[in-house]
C-alpha cells in the first residue's frame, strides 16, 4: 500500500491484480475535489498504469458515509477569473478523460452522496456499485449553485441515461437514490454496504463494457437521435426553461447550449462545458446560491444557545389534526421521532394521518420508498382525544386556531397532563409567545416553533423565545426542527415575528396597487419577473384572505398604524372570499384551470376599472422595497440575530429570491445609500409609510454594508 503523508489518496494492489484507490481527503468529513489533488491523483494514475500486474481499479471513499461531495464550493469561490475557473474544469475532464481511457477496468465502489464532481468522477469509470443505504443519493446539483456540471458530467450523463433524463437531470438537480439509479442507468449494480467492496473488486475483473446506449422508446429515438428531433427537444427544453426562471438564473440556459454542443460532438461538448463552467462561476447568482450554501451549512453547526446542549427528544404530541398540524406530524415521524396526534374529533386524527399517508404512499407506487419503511414511517403516528400517552412526551407542539384564550389553556392542559420538563411549542403564525405564556406555571417551557405551509416542503421553522423562555427550551427546540429536516432561525417574540412581518407590507403595498386599478394578473407577472415563487395576489388566496386580516390588526396594535391593511381585504371577506380554500378569492377556482385566471368579479366588488399603469419594476419596487425596510428594522431591534438569518428566513420562508442572496445581501448589492434614496422618492409620493428606517439611513451616510 502506498500512502504519501497526508495524501487524499491511497493505492492499495490486492494479490488478485486489483488496485483499491481510497480517496479520504484528511481532517474532513466529506471528500471534496480540489486542484490541489491533481498531482497526488495524476501520481497515483501514473502508479497504476506502470504496474501491469495490475488487471482493474477500485475507486472507494475512506470516509463512513460519503463518497465524494463534489468539488470544493469554497475552492470556486475563490477564482478571481472566469479563465481561472475554466482552468479548473479543463484540468477536471482531463484527470477523468485519462481514467475512462485506461486500458484496465475502473470500478466506483459508491457509499452515501456521490454528488457533482463526485458523481463525475464516478460515471469516468467504467462501471458503479452503489450501496442501498438511505444516505446514498447520486446527482448533479451544481445548477442549484448557479452552476453546471464542470468536469465532463454534461456528455457523460446523457450518454449514460439519455439526453431527456440528463437534461431533466441537470435542470433540476435531482438526487437519485439507489433504486432510481440503478433503473436509470447511474449504476450497474446496488449491494448492500458489507459487500460493496467484494462486488466492486468483482466487476474490477470483469472487461470493460461493450459501449452501450441508453434505452430508449421509439420517440425518445426519434428526439434524441435524429437532428430535427434534437432542434425539436432543445426549443421545448428552452421554452420550458425560460418560463420558469423568467432570465433570472443563466445556468439552465448554459446547461442547455452545452448539451446541444455535445450533441453535435464530444469534443465541442467539453470544450463548451469548460468555457461556460468558468463564466457561471462568476456571475453574481451563483455568487449568491453559493452563499446561500455556506450560510446553511455554518447553520447547520448551530445550537441556538452558545454552548447549551440540547435535551434528548423520545418522543413528541401534536395538538391539532389540520393542514398544519398533519404536515407537523409528518416531519417528526420522518426523523424516526414517534408523534402522538391529539384532537377534539377522530376525524381529526385521521385527517392527520392521511396527510402522512397521501405523501407517502405515492413513494411507494413509485418505488421510491419501500413498503416496510412506509409502515414504519406510519407506526410512529397515533392518535388521541383526550391526553392519554402524553405523560412521557418531550416537546408538545401546538397547532390549533389563533385563538390566544385556547393556546393558554392548551399550555395550562399540557403543563397538568405532562412532565415537568416537556416543552411546549406554539405554532403560532403571529400571537406573541410571551401572551401565551402568560398564566404558564412553567413560561421557561414555552417556545414558539413557527411552520411555514407545506410543513413538508418549506425549509424554514422559526424559533421564538419569549423573555421566560430557558435556554435549553431553545436548544432543544432548534435542535428538534433540525432533526425534522428545517433550517431553523432563532427569533425575538413579537406581532409577526420575522417572516410574517417584513411580509405584510409587501402585501398591503400590493394591494394598495391592486386599489389603485392595477390588473391583478400585471401586479403578480410583475413580482414573477422579479425571483418570487408566487405573486403577491395569488399567494393571498393561498394563505387565505381571512388568516391575513386576522395578521394584520396584531401588527397594527404592536407595530403601528404602518401595518394597516387597504379596507380592499374587508369588502373581500364581506363576500366570503377566503381564497383557494373556499373556492372563491382573487382568482378563479371554478373553472376548468382552477386558479389560472383572475376572478373579474373582483373589480366590480372592490369598485375597480383595471388599467396597466404601472411597469413590472415599479410595481416590483414598491412591494419588495418595503418588505428591505422591515427587514431592516428587525436586524436593528434584534428581532434576528443577524443579517445572515434575515436572508435565510426570507429565502426559505417566503421564497425571497435566491439569486438576489436575500433582503440584505439584495441591499447591499443595491447600495444602501440607493435603497435609502429610492424610499424616501416613494415617501414624498406616496407617504409616510416609505419612511426609510433609521438603520438605513445612518448606513448610508457610513456607507456601511450588512456583509
Ligand atoms: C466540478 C463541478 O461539477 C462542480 C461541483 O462539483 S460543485 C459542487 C456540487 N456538490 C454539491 O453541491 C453538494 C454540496 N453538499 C451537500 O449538498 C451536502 O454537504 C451533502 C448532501 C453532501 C452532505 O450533507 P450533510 O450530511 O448535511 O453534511 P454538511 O452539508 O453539513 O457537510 C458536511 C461538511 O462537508 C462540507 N461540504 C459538503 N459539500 C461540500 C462541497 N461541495 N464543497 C465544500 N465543502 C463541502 C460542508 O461544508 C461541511 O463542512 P464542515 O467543515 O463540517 O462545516
Amino acid at each position: 500500500m502506498t500512502n504519501e503523508k497526508n495524501s487524499a489518496f491511497t493505492l492499495d494492489v490486492r494479490e488478485n491484480g486489483v488496485a483499491v484507490v481510497t480517496m479520504d481527503v484528511p481532517g474532513e468529513s466529506m471528500n471534496t475535489l480540489r486542484a490541489e489533488f491533481a498531482d497526488e491523483i495524476n501520481h497515483v494514475l501514473d502508479q497504476i498504469e506502470g504496474n501491469k500486474n495490475i488487471k482493474g481499479v477500485v475507486l472507494i471513499s475512506g470516509k463512513a458515509s460519503s463518497f465524494v461531495a463534489g468539488a470544493d464550493i469554497g475552492m470556486l469561490d475563490k477564482c478571481t477569473t472566469a479563465e481561472e475557473a475554466e482552468q479548473l474544469s479543463l484540468q477536471g475532464q482531463a484527470t477523468m478523460q485519462r481514467i475512462e481511457n485506461m486500458p484496465v477496468t475502473w470500478v466506483a465502489a459508491i457509499n452515501g452522496p456521490a454528488l457533482g464532481g463526485g458523481l463525475e468522477l464516478a460515471m469516468c469509470c467504467h462501471y458503479r456499485v452503489c450501496t442501498d443505504s438511505d444516505k446514498t443519493v447520486m446527482g448533479l446539483p451544481e445548477v442549484q449553485l448557479g452552476l453546471l456540471p464542470g468536469s465532463g458530467g454534461t456528455q457523460r450523463l446523457p450518454r449514460l441515461i439519455g439526453l431527456q433524463a440528463g437534461m431533466q437531470a441537470m435542470l433540476t438537480g435531482k438526487q437519485f437514490r439507489p433504486k432510481q439509479a440503478k433503473k436509470a442507468g447511474i449504476v450497474d449494480e446496488v449491494v448492500p454496504h458489507s459487500v460493496l467492496l467484494d462486488v466492486a473488486i468483482e466487476f474490477a475483473l470483469k472487461r470493460k463494457p461493450a459501449p452501450r446506449q441508453p434505452k430508449l422508446n421509439l420517440v425518445g429515438k426519434l428526439l434524441e437521435r435524429t437532428p430535427f428531433g434534437r432542434q425539436v427537444l432543445f426549443k421545448q427544453a428552452r421554452k420550458q426553461t425560460l418560463s420558469k426562471t423568467r432570465g433570472n438564473y443563466p445556468a439552465p440556459e448554459r446547461i442547455l447550449d452545452v448539451l446541444e454542443a455535445g450533441a453535435i460532438s464530444l469534443a465541442k461538448g467539453y470544450k463548451t462545458e469548460a468555457k461556460y463552467f468558468g463564466e457561471l462561476v462568476m456571475t453574481p447568482e451563483s455568487r449568491q446560491l453559493r452563499n446561500i450554501f455556506f450560510a446553511t451549512t455554518e447553520m447547520k453547526k448551530e445550537h441556538g444557545v452558545d454552548g447549551v446542549e440540547p435535551a434528548k427528544v423520545a418522543k413528541a404530541a401534536v395538538l391539532g389534526g389540520g393542514l398544519m398540524g398533519g404536515g407537523i406530524a409528518y416531519v417528526t415521524a420522518k426523523a424516526g421521532i414517534p408523534a402522538r396526534i391529539k384532537d377534539i374529533r377522530a376525524e381529526g386524527i385521521a385527517n392527520a394521518m392521511k396527510y402522512s399517508f397521501d405523501l407517502l404512499m405515492p413513494r411507494v407506487k413509485r418505488r421510491i420508498m419501500s413498503k416496510a419503511l412506509m409502515q414504519k414511517q406510519m407506526a410512529l403516528l397515533t392518535g388521541s382525544t383526550d391526553y392519554a400517552g402524553f405523560k412521557n412526551t418531550d416537546i408538545v407542539v401546538e397547532a390549533v386556531f389563533e385563538d390566544l384564550k385556547l393556546k393558554q389553556q392548551m399550555v395550562a392542559d399540557i403543563e397538568s397532563q405532562c412532565a415537568e420538563t416537556t416543552i411546549f411549542a406554539s405554532n403560532t403564525s403571529s400571537i406573541p409567545i410571551g401572551q401565551i405564556a402568560a398564566q404558564a406555571a412553567r413560561p421557561e417551557n414555552v417556545i414558539g416553533l413557527h411552520y411555514f405551509s407545506p410543513v413538508d416542503k418549506m425549509p424554514l421553522a422559526e424559533v421564538i423565545a419569549h423573555s421566560g423562555t430557558s435556554d435549553q427550551t431553545i436548544s432543544t427546540t432548534v435542535a428538534f426542527a433540525r432533526r425534522q429536516g428545517k433550517t431553523p432561525i432563532v427569533v425575538k417574540d413579537g406581532a409577526g415575528f420575522y417572516v410574517n412581518r417584513i411580509l405584510a407590507p409587501y402585501m398591503n403595498e400590493a394591494a394598495c396597487i391592486l386599489l389603485a386599478g392595477e390588473p391583478i394578473e400585471h401586479i403578480d407577472k410583475s413580482l414573477l419577473n422579479f425571483g418570487f415563487p408566487v405573486g403577491p395576489m395569488k399567494l393571498l388566496d393561498e394563505v387565505g384572505i381571512d388568516v391575513g386580516s386576522k395578521i394584520s390588526p396584531i401588527l397594527v396594535a404592536d407595530l403601528g398604524e404602518r401595518f394597516t391593511a387597504p379596507d380592499a381585504f374587508d369588502k373581500l371577506l364581506q363576500d366570503d372570499r377566503k381564497g383557494k380554500k373556499n373556492k372563491s378569492g382573487l382568482y378563479d377556482y371554478n373553472g376548468k384551470k382552477p386558479g389560472k385566471a383572475v376572478d373579474e368579479s373582483v373589480y366590480t366588488l372592490l369598485g375597480i376599472s383595471p388599467r396597466q399603469q404601472l411597469s413590472d419594476d415599479q410595481i416590483a419596487e414598491r412591494c419588495v422595497l418595503l418588505m428591505l425596510n422591515e427587514a431592516a428594522m428587525c436586524l436593528d431591534e434584534g428581532v434576528i440575530r443577524n443579517a445572515r438569518d434575515g436572508d435565510i428566513g426570507a429565502i426559505f420562508g417566503i421564497g425571497f429570491p435566491p439569486f438576489l442572496g436575500g433582503p440584505f445581501r439584495y441591499m447591499d448589492s443595491l447600495g444602501i445609500d440607493h435603497v435609502v434614496a429610492r424610499l424616501n422618492y416613494y415617501a414624498g409620493v406616496l407617504g409616510d409609510k416609505f419612511k426609510p428606517a433609521e438603520v438605513l439611513v445612518k448606513m448610508a451616510a457610513e456607507k456601511a454594508t450588512f456583509y
